[in-house]
């Protein structure tokens, strides 16, 4: 296990560029097995979870090349479905959330898809049903063995229907999409997800022959076709890593430039980290936040304390909830954080609490900060990063804490933040990176 060994109380300033998106990567990674002919894509993050993909379709037989510093090109014509049958497939595949993806492709275009439980953050439940109610919807038999612990789902011919997502999962969309592309007949989708990613999805999945109308809406229309063609595709910049640098700056008295932030895909994360009182002004497409003393909560018109909660798209992530409340405890004034999505995501407080910060963890979903408004820095404390968020709202903590800090199980921050440590020193913070 990797640790940073972090100086804290540093301002940093400088530009700094977001990396592809991770979660947007993976939808578009397994929508390279869809067809035989070549797909390039642009803007592929070198990150944790993106890399295990890239290496698991490597090992399914997709021919994958490294044709730029960050582009890649795949071409599944020779996928081998055997190896699903391997201990080394159960071990690669359970180890990320977003390999759950390869199931819809393997099943339209192949009659078939098997996965072990899928990894990822260890958040609190994460039920798959939205993907194989959906799968069972367009005419797939599922199946889990219950002595190899494989989700199995079986059809020789997918038919196009109508169906009301049990809710509106991102990746549980993405999945039934990739699988409705060739499915036989149009396929109805309500409540589907609709966040810029599932939208950059079905983008690349109409310009490589599909037929899909409604996108950006929670109601997608798909019109199977017979077969895919090869495209080239761009994936946006990181909307978390944009705001965790928005938190990162304000936290830290920065002056920071987030470059070519593609702020017409942001939705509301930009408002929301204004409503903590951070000043943000957009410059063409990049986000300058200025270096600031002070930054004020809002209150709601009524004079009632906020609550900053998430909610799907394009309700706010729950993925920058994290950074949202440690931003906050530097702030003047209160906020309720309310994570309604997961209710395992907020433990790491107490990691904060130790730092100085004044936070009460109300329950598992709701934690009310009261900002510090810097009349007291946090100090550095040692602490395990649990999460990829949780790991980065730590980082930042850390940063603009006094004395050092150290910061173990930093592989979690590795999954989904593309050299942050290099990228942040760059900026003038003093991060050393420990391989144990
Ligand atoms: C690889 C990937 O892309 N991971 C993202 C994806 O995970 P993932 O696709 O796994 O998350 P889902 O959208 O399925 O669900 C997230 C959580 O919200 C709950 N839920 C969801 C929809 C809904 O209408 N009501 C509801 O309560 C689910 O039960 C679950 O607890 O989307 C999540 C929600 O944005 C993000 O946190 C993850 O980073
Ligand atoms: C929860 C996340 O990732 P995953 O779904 O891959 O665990 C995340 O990106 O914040």
């Amino acid at each position: 296990m990797a640790s940073f060994k972090i100086n804290g109380g540093f301002k940093l300033s400088g530009e700094i560029v977001p990396q592809g998106a991770k979660n947007e990567a993976l939808q578009i990674l397994c929508a390279v097995l869809l067809t035989e002919e070549p797909i390039t894509i642009h803007k592929v993050p070198d990150i944790r979870d993106v890399n295990k993909l890239i290496e698991l379709l490597a090992s399914i037989g997709v021919n994958v090349q490294k044709v730029g510093a960050e582009s890649y090109r795949f071409e599944a014509s020779q996928v081998d479905l055997s190896y699903l049958e391997t201990e080394e497939f159960k071990k690669k595949a359970s180890s990320l959330r977003g390999s759950v993806m390869i199931l819809g492709p393997l099943l339209a275009r192949f009659g078939s898809a098997k996965m072990p439980k899928p990894g990822g953050d260890k958040i609190g439940r994460r039920r798959l049903d939205t993907h194989f109610i959906g799968f069972q919807k367009l005419g797939a038999k599922f199946n889990f063995d219950n002595e190899s612990h494989f989700y199995e789902v079986d059809a020789t011919d997918l038919k196009g229907t109508y169906m009301l997502l049990d809710e509106a999962s991102v990746t549980g969309t993405a999945n039934i999409i990739l699988a409705a592309v060739l499915a036989k007949g149009i396929t109805t989708i309500y409540n589907a997800a609709c966040e810029p990613y599932i939208q950059q999805l079905c983008k690349m999945l109409n310009r490589m022959g599909a037929n899909i109308s409604g996108i950006g809406s929670n109601l997608l229309t798909i019109e199977g076709v017979e077969s895919l063609g090869g495209t080239t595709h761009t994936l946006l910049p990181d909307m978390i890593e944009v705001g965790s640098f928005i938190g990162l700056a304000a936290m830290t008295k920065s002056n920071l430039r987030i470059k070519d932030a593609r702020v017409d895909q942001l939705g509301i994360i930009p408002d929301t980290f204004r409503r903590l009182g951070i000043q943000l002004e957009i410059e063409g497409d990049d986000i300058v936040v200025p270096e600031q003393e002070s930054y004020r909560i809002e209150k709601f018109f009524d004079g009632s304390i906020l609550t900053i909660a998430d909610a799907i798209w394009p309700g706010f992530t729950p993925d920058l909830l994290s950074i949202v409340l440690v931003t906050a405890t530097q702030a003047k004034g209160t906020v309720l954080i309310h994570q309604k999505m997961f209710e395992s995501r907020l433990f790491f407080v107490d990691k904060l609490i130790d730092m100085g910060a004044q936070i009460i963890l109300c329950d598992p979903h709701r934690a009310t900060v009261i900002g510090l408004d810097r009349q007291t820095p946090l100090r550095g404390i040692k602490m395990s990063s649990p999460d990829i968020r949780a790991g980065v709202a730590l980082l930042i903590a850390a940063l603009s804490a006094e004395g050092t800090s150290v910061i173990s199980n930093v592989e979690q921050i590795d999954r989904g933040y593309q050299y942050i440590d290099k990228r942040l020193n760059a900026l003038g913070a003093q991060i050393e990176r420990i391989e144990d």
